[in-house]
């Protein structure tokens, strides 16, 4: 699905390579995370799986193309076959939650009716239904981010790259975006997501790259985020250290992949998504779960709980009725970081041809 064959990246002014001989295959369907320290090589690495940039030696393919024989013309072709989600989530400031999902199918030409049909399937998933009309700056961080995975999604991406995808977001906020990742993945999606956030990375054991100075120093099929971030434990006070494990808890409790809760919650996700191999399906399960309620409610109580640290994490409470729960409610203002210009739909392989006005169904 991405292969790198002796990658090496040197920026124009620059003595070392950003990326220095890199080898790395990753296959379909899988879950990376890519960690190192600031500086590491991590986004140089996405910019060249999206074509955002070019390497100074080696090959490259993504999804069965030799990106070295795409044209720059091609490329927004390309991209449409990635999703895109970065910590500043990019969304268009003058435009509602509807219309920024809707602008990524609108300019590859999707009909008005598969639009209004798709982008409120898509927003009920992420948990966002309900909230179409409203602009980013009426959103919380945790929201406007959900609207850009929305639409990262919306197209059915084969792979959805992630850059640093929580940095903006509160922990508690963070752990709904990484199940909802998850879930993405568990229906087949190709997820490489670049990440300091050490707790999920250790918690979540999927397939672990580390870089170091432009180096793969680390290659784990279920690997912890290693020594690089890592929080000295002999630093903290007693209560930070209490602090910390708790929430490490509450964390462990929401995704380790070993419970056999979460096994069932990524079975309903996955249905939920559709079991298409590698696509996204924007329809309900049968059930008729939307994917937020099908991977958020238990997490919800053990959240509530993090307040006290000497309180283990009660059991699972479904709390009837309930589409959203809570958890999906952040409540937390955050700074609006929108994109303005037309150049973001090129990065997100859109064209910026014409614009029109795509309208909320509801
Ligand atoms: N456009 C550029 N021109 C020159 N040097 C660059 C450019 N982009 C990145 N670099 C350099 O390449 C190296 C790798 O940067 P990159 O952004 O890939 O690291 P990163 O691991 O993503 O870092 P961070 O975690 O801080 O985002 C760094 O030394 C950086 O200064």
């Amino acid at each position: 699905m991405i292969l790198f064959e002796n990658v090496t990246k040197k920026y124009r002014g620059t003595q070392k390579p950003a990326l220095d001989a890199i080898d790395l295959k990753i296959d379909r369907g899988e879950f990376v995370f890519i960690v190192g320290a600031s500086g590491s090589g991590k986004s140089s690495c996405l910019r060249l799986i999206l074509r955002e940039d070019r390497p100074s030696s080696g090959q490259i393919h993504v999804a069965g193309q030799d990106l070295s024989k795409i044209s720059s013309r091609k490329v927004p072709y390309f991209r449409r076959g990635l999703g895109t989600v970065f910590q500043d989530f990019r969304l268009l400031a003058n435009k509602t939650v509807f219309d920024n999902v809707a602008f990524t199918l609108q300019v590859i030409g999707k009909s008005r009716g598969f639009i209004q049909e798709a982008v409120p399937d898509t927003l009920e998933m992420v948990g966002l239904a309900g909230k179409a009309k409203r602009f980013p700056h009426e959103l919380s961080g945790g929201e406007q981010q959900r609207v850009a995975i929305a639409r990262a999604i919306v197209n059915k991406p084969a792979i959805l790259l992630a850059d640093e995808p929580t940095g903006n977001l509160d922990p508690a906020t963070s752990l709904g975006i990484m199940q909802l990742l998850k879930a993405i993945n568990a229906s087949g999606t190709t997820v490489v997501m670049a990440t300091h956030e050490a707790t999920f990375v250790d918690i979540m054991q999927q397939r672990v790259v580390e870089l170091s100075q432009g180096v793969v120093v680390r290659d784990d099929v279920e690997g912890g985020y290693g020594h690089t971030a890592s929080i000295p434990i002999a630093e903290l006070t007693d209560t930070g250290a209490r602090v910390l494990r708790t929430s490490e808890e509450v964390v462990r409790q929401a995704l380790a992949p070993d419970v056999e809760r979460i096994r069932e919650q990524d079975a309903a996700a996955a249905g939920a998504l559709g079991s298409e191999a590698g696509f996204i399906d924007p329809l309900p399960s049968a059930a008729g779960e939307p994917l937020a309620e099908a991977i958020e409610d238990p997490l919800a109580s053990h959240l509530e709980d993090a307040s006290d640290p000497n309180q283990p994490p009660p059991p699972d409470e479904a709390v009837p009725g309930k589409r959203i729960p809570t958890f999906l409610e952040p409540d937390v203002e955050s700074t609006v970081q929108v994109a303005e210009s037309g150049g973001f739909a090129e990065r997100l392989g859109l064209s910026d041809e014409h614009e029109g006005n795509v309208g909320p169904t509801r």
